[in-house]
């Protein structure tokens, strides 16, 4: 697909990952084993990591550009159709033809929290080819990739520079050389992630940011939900707390927190500005029920 709007084919920010289908319910509780739960009516929107994100920096002005694979059905011209409705460029979303596209099923509790399962298929992973095609004269500020995505890839993608930021968001996988984390200018994980990548439990996140970055990116964000942020960095290590708010849904407010922080940091915002913003978004994002991010409030 082309972006008429930008034929000189530069972004502000390229988001390397998943798109998919989420299929979310409200639930009143999970149900119990061997018992059915009634929850509200389906709701079936785009997803998808790496989409969530892209269409958070889109909504807060960046020029976003998503590279994914999806099915060539319904429902992968459904993740195209709100993508450029989004405003995200969409040239590098290859649709194949008799792949299906993949879902992630979500249960909402009262409490705001999701509970994500995944049904993808092998079919639309991203391919060394596709990152190298994609990627080939391609003019963009910054890079975030899902580390989560099959190593070939994954390796081939951050053994070229293709930007001046590259940004590492870290779903654990088994096979994720951790030699490739130093090649990471930024790693922005979970409190969760960060336990899984430390093997280690730890209640204090400025800790874990401090042992990530033992392990080569120069600067890591652990996210901590209602709790803010916080991140170790050559210039300085400690938390930025969130606003009390009231959570709906928090379904994708991690992904809405990464695509403002990559789009301000792709325009220089100095990096404490951008975590302070960013974990901003995260909290305005779980008021609304939706994996997006709402416009960027301007107060
Ligand atoms: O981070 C939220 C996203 O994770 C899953 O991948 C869902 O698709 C959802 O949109």
């Amino acid at each position: 697909m082309t972006d008429t709007r930008n034929p000189a084919h530069r972004v502000d920010v390229t988001f390397i990952g998943r798109a998919n289908i989420d299929l979310t319910i409200q639930v009143p509780h999970r149900a119990r084993p061997g018992r059915t739960a009634k929850g509200s009516p389906l709701t079936v929107s785009a997803g998808g990591k790496s989409l969530n994100q892209a269409i958070a920096a889109a909504r807060h002005g960046g020029q976003a550009a998503l590279i994914a694979n999806v099915g060539a059905d319904a429902w992968g011209h459904h993740i195209t159709t709100t993508l450029s409705g989004a405003g995200v460029d969409t040239r590098h979303i290859r649709l194949i033809p008799g792949a299906s596209t993949g879902a992630a099923i979500i249960e909402v509790t009262p409490d705001g929290e999701s509970y994500i399962t995944l049904a993808l298929s092998p079919a639309t992973e991203l391919t060394t080819d596709d990152i190298n095609h994609a990627t080939a004269g391609l003019t963009t500020q910054a890079v975030v990739v899902q580390l989560d995505l099959p190593p070939e890839p994954v390796t081939t993608l951050l053994s070229h520079r293709r930007a001046p930021i590259l940004i590492g968001n870290l779903v654990p996988h088994p096979h994720l050389d951790p030699a490739l984390l130093q090649r990471l200018d930024i790693l922005v994980v979970n409190q969760h992630e960060a336990a899984a990548i430390l093997r280690t439990t730890t209640d204090d996140p400025v800790n874990a940011a401090v042992a990530l970055r033992r392990l080569g990116p120069p600067a890591v964000i652990v996210t901590v939900g209602q709790h803010g942020a916080a991140y170790s960095h050559p210039h300085g290590t400690g938390t930025v707390p969130a606003p009390t708010v009231q959570a709906i849904d928090t379904t994708g407010a991690g992904d809405a927190f990464l695509g403002s922080l990559a789009l301000d940091l792709a325009r220089n915002t100095p990096l404490h500005d951008a975590i302070t913003t960013a974990v901003r978004t995260g909290s305005h994002t779980v008021q609304h029920i939706s994996a997006h991010t709402p416009a960027r409030e301007t107060s």
